[in-house]
């Protein structure tokens, strides 16, 4: 472990030194990884998993869509890719990657595979935090472990492809077998993780789904619509209002901050825009911060979890979902992302 000073606070950080992959190798060389779920995560974890030389089958449902995307991803029906409770049979790891709604139906149906001294490992600590919710509690000899990348799992894959990784956050819900710890580190490092901070199911699914609900996407998508509208509004055209809104800021700003952090990004904007931001970043800090703790508040009393529940549980959830992100896609703003999009250099 690196004991790292994050802002004056000590906290201790899982890197690839002290734990490579030849290690990750070494404590898994016997185990069978059943990946379950084949949706965003599943991909991800699965190919980077098998490309680094872990022993990996998929569960999938045959009938459906993903199974053909398992396929043409190589898993070979029969070999590493069957149907979900064959591999969960096989699998002396379960990675538990189905939706977290999907995660309640298919869990009396699953923990009849959770035998003596296998793992159950998540992604998120929904199921198990939310347990009067989900009733997914665990038999209390396997161990139960969390890797939870942050970001996308397209990303986790890409970024693999690219030699690069994603922070992962890991936790530890139940150690039967001693062996708890190796197998979420070795886990954590096999699926692409950079670093491995440590939290617990907890932590991870309030700090998670807060950040999805916050910052990540519901709040930018929030103040790029507000801020859209107010340029429209007064008279500014639809290609001026986007690339003053988000273009300017995914291509050449939030590289910067991401580069070396916002005092970083303001110091290479001109000086009336630095005094303009700095005079302007605690009204919007001072307009928001309420909603954010109203939104905590939602996470913490299971709101959060009990809304996603019932609206992903649907039959058509899938179907409405979509039908929404044709509402964002086809709004004037994201419609005009796209004209300004295929105007990238790049893509000239
Ligand atoms: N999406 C991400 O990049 C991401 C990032 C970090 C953590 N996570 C966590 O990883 C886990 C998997 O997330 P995801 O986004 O890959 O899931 P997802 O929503 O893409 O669903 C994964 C698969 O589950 C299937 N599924 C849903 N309900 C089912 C059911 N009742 N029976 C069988 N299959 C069912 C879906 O068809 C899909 O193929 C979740 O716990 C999620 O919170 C996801
Ligand atoms: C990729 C995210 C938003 O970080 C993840 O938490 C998810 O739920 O998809
Ligand atoms: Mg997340
Ligand atoms: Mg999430």
């Amino acid at each position: 472990m690196a004991t790292i000073n994050f802002g004056g606070v000590l906290e201790d950080v899982v890197t690839r030194e002290e734990f490579p992959m030849e290690k990750a190798r070494e404590v898994l060389k016997n185990e069978t990884i059943a990946i379950i779920g084949y949706g965003v995560q599943g991909p991800g974890q699965a190919l980077n998993l098998k490309d680094n030389g872990f022993n990996v089958i998929i569960g999938q449902r045959k009938d459906s869509k993903t199974w053909d995307k398992a396929i043409a991803d190589g898993w070979v029906p029969g070999k590493t890719l069957f149907e979900i409770e064959e591999a969960a049979q096989k699998g002396t790891i379960i990675q538990f990657l189905l939706s977290d709604a999907g995660q309640i139906t298919l869990w009396p149906t699953l923990k009849q595979y959770l035998t003596p001294g296998k793992a159950l490992y998540f992604s998120h600590g929904f199921g198990i935090t939310y347990k009067e919710q989900t009733n997914i509690i665990p038999p209390a000899d396997v161990d139960v472990i969390l890797v939870a990348p942050k970001g996308s799992g397209t990303s986790l894959r890409r970024l693999f492809l690219a030699g690069q990784g994603l922070n992962s956050s890991f936790a530890i819900f139940q150690d039967a077998t001693g062996k708890a710890r190796d197998r979420v580190i070795a886990l954590g490092i096999g699926v692409g993780s950079g670093y491995l901070f440590q939290t617990d199911f907890k932590k991870e699914v309030y700090s998670d789904l807060t950040g999805e609900r916050g910052t990540l996407m519901g709040c930018i998508q929030g103040i790029f619509a507000a801020q859209y509208e107010v340029l429209r509004k007064n008279g500014h055209s639809p290609s001026e209002a986007f690339n003053e809104t988000v273009e300017e800021l995914t291509q050449s700003l939030m590289p910067l901050v991401a580069e070396n952090g916002m005092d970083w990004m303001y110091a290479n904007c001109s000086t009336t825009a630095q005094r303009g931001a700095l005079d302007w970043w605690k009204k919007f800090k001072a307009a928001t911060q309420p909603v954010f703790e109203e939104l905590y508040a939602s996470v913490a009393a299971g709101k959060e979890a009990a809304r996603s529940i019932a609206s992903n549980s649907t039959p058509d959830y899938r179907e409405k979902l979509n039908e929404e992100l044709k509402e964002l896609r086809e709004s004037e703003m994201w419609q005009a992302g796209a004209a300004v999009r295929k105007l990238r250099p790049n893509n000239a």
